[in-house]
């Protein structure tokens, strides 16, 4: 029997709480989570728990307790609670490598709020995670049911993107996006499109070389084995057509891949990590500091995360 979805309860003061408990009303009967946070935070009703086998008994949301150093203000986050929220995420990921957990779904956290409270050395759960995994590359893919996008480089400045984008780097980051293809989403021959970095893919040369020199050697030397093309100007690959010819778009930083899923589905986008020894995904969208305690978050995301990572770990076995 597949064992359940553990939910890291990611920043208090943000809406990932309340989703939780959205989530679990949508979900009952179709995808077992547990939620890792401190019951102190939690507003609706929850069930605590000790262990994970007893999600199944739960009438309310599920919730394995850990104690935080401070209250969950909406919208204002505590500084005190930083190393809970980081001890949390690394809770998940022992839950998910000793198989009391099939798969691990992370609520959002708040970047600066962890490196401001508690130094946080990474910028984000995906690099944190293959640090806690002791991977040294993985890839962050975000998918919809219209379009799936993976960045090469990811949380880095875009001054510093022309020189980590490497033949190495998209070499890998290719590789194991068309193996996760095959083996968590089905596709027995995923097509892949890679976009160039420059305006118009550089425009032969005319506007910059990275095309030349770092994408069309490795997109020549891949094609041998994968269907895959490009480099394909970014500005024209998302429209409704172009994205039918591929399943999945490899682009070189972070906001290329990520403006257009963002803008064509952001209620229903999971952000997932490729590469781990464990299954990892995540709704898309942040802490929303705005909107959090008001009620109003849309689950949408959330309900579409859990049931990626239950469909993955189902298949997996
Ligand atoms: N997986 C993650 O941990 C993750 C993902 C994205 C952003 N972040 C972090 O979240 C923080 C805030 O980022 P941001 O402001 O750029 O993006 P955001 O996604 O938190 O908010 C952007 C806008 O979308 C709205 N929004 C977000 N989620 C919503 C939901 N479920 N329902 C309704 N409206 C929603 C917000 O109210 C806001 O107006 C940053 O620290 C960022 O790094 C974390
Ligand atoms: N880049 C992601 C997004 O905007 O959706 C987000 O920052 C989450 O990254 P992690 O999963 O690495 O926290």
């Amino acid at each position: 029997m597949t064992a359940p979805v553990i939910v890291s309860c990611g920043e208090p003061a943000g809406v990932g709480p309340e989703l939780a408990q959205k989530a679990f009303e949508a979900l009952k009967g179709e995808v077992p989570f547990a939620l890792i946070a401190d019951p102190a935070h939690m507003d609706g009703p929850i069930a605590q728990i000790n262990a994970l086998s007893e999600v199944a008994q739960s009438d309310a949301l599920p919730v394995l307790p850990h104690p935080f150093a401070g209250t969950a203000k909406p919208g204002a986050p505590d500084p005190t609670n930083a190393q809970g929220v980081i001890d949390v995420i690394a809770r998940g990921v022992e839950l998910t490598l000793n198989g009391e957990a099939s798969a691990l779904c992370t609520l959002p956290i708040h970047k600066k709020a962890l490196k401001d409270g508690a130094d946080f050395g990474y910028p984000g759960h995906t690099e944190y995670l293959a640090a806690l995994a002791d991977v040294d590359q993985v890839v962050m893919m975000l998918a919809c049911p219209e379009l799936r996008v993976v960045p090469t480089t990811i949380h880095i400045a875009l001054a510093d993107v022309p020189r980590a984008l490497t033949q190495d780097l998209l070499r890998r980051t290719i590789q194991i996006t068309h193996v996760a293809l095959q083996r968590d989403f089905s596709i027995p021959a995923p097509r892949l499109a890679v976009s160039g970095l420059n305006p118009h893919a550089g425009e032969g040369g005319v506007m910059g070389r990275e095309e030349i020199e770092t994408i069309t050697p490795v997109i020549e030397e891949l094609s041998r084995n994968m269907d895959i093309r490009g480099p394909l100007p970014a500005d024209t690959m998302f429209h409704g057509p172009a994205r039918a010819g591929y399943d999945a778009a490899i682009c070189m930083y972070h906001d290329q891949a990520l403006v257009p899923i963002k803008t064509i589905d952001f209620a229903s986008g999971v952000n997932v990590t490729l590469g781990l020894p464990f299954i990892r995904t995540s709704p898309d969208h942040g802490t929303a500091f705005d909107i959090a305690g008001r009620g109003i978050a849309d689950p949408t995301s959330l309900i579409a995360a859990l049931r990626m990572a239950w469909d993955m770990a189902c298949k997996r076995g």
